[in-house]
Parts: structure tokens; C-alpha cells; sequence
């Protein structure tokens, strides 16, 4: 996908919703267990009911390959769902994945030709040449973790190392790498307050912010020091959508909470032009 495209979902949507597909077979409406795949039942059901709320839809792939080859087969018919019906929606696959070049370079393949994602979450730690392989994609983007919600982030991301903390000088680096243009970059909501020093090593990224809802982030927060003039920011919820009930009423109840969301969104990207 074009960054355009997005921008422009953003301003027609007023929202920059992503919405998790994380999709547990114990948690999902037991009625659907009878459905021949209860996943992709249930993931449509969620798609179906919040897509006009949202610019964003992140399955994290750990909730597929759980099931193994039958799970892998639901998110293949996830993303093709998304793509045939709603090609403007931007598609991230939460895989976190990096490794050295050549390993690197299969994995790119697999999310963003052979399963058609616009972007895939990676690991920086094995450093450049484990992130190459995915920028060398046209218009497709690797979103690269940088400030991550949980509390681990503080063991190794928020150390300093020669007078940097290690996610700054992650980040400054990654923007000196060739096609970086194609980068974003993970900051959890619950890490707020870090987004106004992150804003100034890279003012104009997409920042994909999970941890509000379920985790305890502050969208107002996120908003306050991530928003850029693009609004530059895609705020995931997963458990607080997806599972906002788990009866018969599921996709009605996640639809009601992603409009929730998307008007409070709505009241900060009003300022966009
Ligand atoms: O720093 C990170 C990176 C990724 N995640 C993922 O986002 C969702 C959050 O789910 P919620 O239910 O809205 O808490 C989940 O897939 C995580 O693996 C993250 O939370 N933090």
C-alpha cells in the first residue's frame, strides 16, 4: 500500500484504529466452535461489524501458528478477506520476526508476497542486515519494535549505552539504513511520555502504538506527544475489542467499542487539516 492511501483512510475515517485479530479458539463465542473454521468465522464477524471504524487490521500471528497448519490456513483466509473486501485497510502482521539477511528474506516473502500483508512487525537486535531484506519491498512496511508496552522494555531498551538510551540510538540508526522511508516503528501506549523525544529523532514515521485498553495506555497521552501532521500514529486494541463480549453479541459489542474509540480518535485528529 501507498502511505498515502493510509493517510488519506485516516482523514475520511477520522480514526486511526487498528483493530488486533488475536483470535483464541477459548475465548472466541462458543456457538462458532461448530462453524468448519471457527478463526475465520469469527474474524470476519469482527471485520464485517468494525471496518468503518478502522484504518488498520493487525492479526499477531502467534494465535494462528498455535493451531498449526489449520491456523495458518485461517489467517491466509483472513488477509485475503482483507484484501479482496477492503483494500484500502492497511494489513500488519504481527510476527516480530528479524534473523540473518537470507533467512530474513524468506520471511519478507512469506508475509508480503505470498500472504499479501502491507507491513510485518520485526526484531531490530541482529541489527541491519536482519531488517534489509524486508525495506527492499516497494510499498511495504516493516515496522520495527522500538518502545515496546510491557514491562521487559525497561531490562534492555531503556538502558544507556555510551550516554544513549538503546531505543534512541535503535532508532537513530534505523533511519540512516537505505529505504527507511519504508520503516515504522512499535511505541507501547503505556510509554507515552517517551513519544514527545521519539518525535524528535523521527518526526514524520507512522508509530504503531498497542497497549491501550487491556494494558492501561492513555490514548489522550498518545495523542498529546506521538500525533504528527499525517497523525502519524495507528492505535491498536485487540482484547478490548475483539472480546468486548463473547456471546452472540460479540460483533455487535466490538463494534460498539471501535466507534467508542474512534470518536475519542476523532476529537484529536480534528486539528489535522
Ligand atoms: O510492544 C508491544 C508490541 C506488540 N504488542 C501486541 O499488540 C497486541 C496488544 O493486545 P491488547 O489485547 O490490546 O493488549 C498483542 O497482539 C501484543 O502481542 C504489544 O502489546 N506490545
Amino acid at each position: 500500500m501507498n502511505i498515502n492511501t493510509l493517510v488519506e483512510q485516516i482523514k475520511k475515517k477520522q480514526s486511526v484504529l487498528c483493530v488486533g485479530l488475536d483470535t483464541d479458539l477459548d475465548k472466541i463465542p462458543k456457538h462458532l466452535l461448530k462453524e468448519e473454521d471457527p478463526i475465520f468465522a469469527f474474524n470476519k464477524a469482527i471485520i464485517d461489524a468494525t471496518h468503518s471504524f478502522t484504518v488498520a487490521y493487525k492479526p499477531n500471528t502467534a494465535f494462528y501458528e498455535a493451531y498449526g497448519l489449520k491456523g495458518w490456513e485461517s489467517l491466509e483466509k483472513t488477509i485475503n478477506y482483507l484484501n479482496e473486501k477492503h483494500p484500502d485497510i492497511f494489513t500488519i502482521a504481527d510476527a516480530k520476526r528479524g534473523d540473518i539477511g537470507n533467512t530474513s528474506s524468506r520471511y519478507a516473502k512469506a508475509f508480503f508476497e505470498d500472504l499479501g500483508f502491507d507491513s510485518v512487525t520485526t526484531a531490530p537486535y541482529m541489527g541491519k542486515d536482519s531488517i534489509e531484506p524486508f525495506l527492499a519491498f516497494e510499498e511495504k512496511f516493516t515496522i520495527m519494535l522500538a518502545l515496546t508496552s510491557n514491562p521487559g522494555a525497561f531490562d534492555f531498551q531503556t538502558q544507556t549505552i555510551e550516554g544513549t538510551e538503546l531505543y534512541k540510538k535503535v532508532i537513530a540508526t534505523s533511519t540512516t539504513w537505505e529505504h527507511s522511508e519504508r520503516l515504522m516503528y512499535v511505541v507501547g501506549a503505556t510509554k507515552a511520555e517517551y513519544l514527545a523525544e521519539i518525535r524528535n529523532i523521527i518526526p514524520n514515521a507512522f508509530l504503531l502504538v498497542p497497549g491501550v485498553g487491556a494494558q492501561g495506555g492513555s490514548m489522550d497521552e498518545v495523542f498529546k506527544y506521538g500525533m504528527n501532521s499525517n497523525a502519524g500514529l495507528l492505535i491498536n486494541s485487540s482484547r478490548g475489542i475483539i472480546y468486548a463480549s463473547t456471546s452472540e453479541d460479540f460483533a455487535q459489542a466490538a463494534a460498539t467499542e471501535a466507534e467508542r474509540l474512534q470518536k475519542q480518535m476523532a476529537s484529536h485528529l480534528a486539528k489535522l487539516s
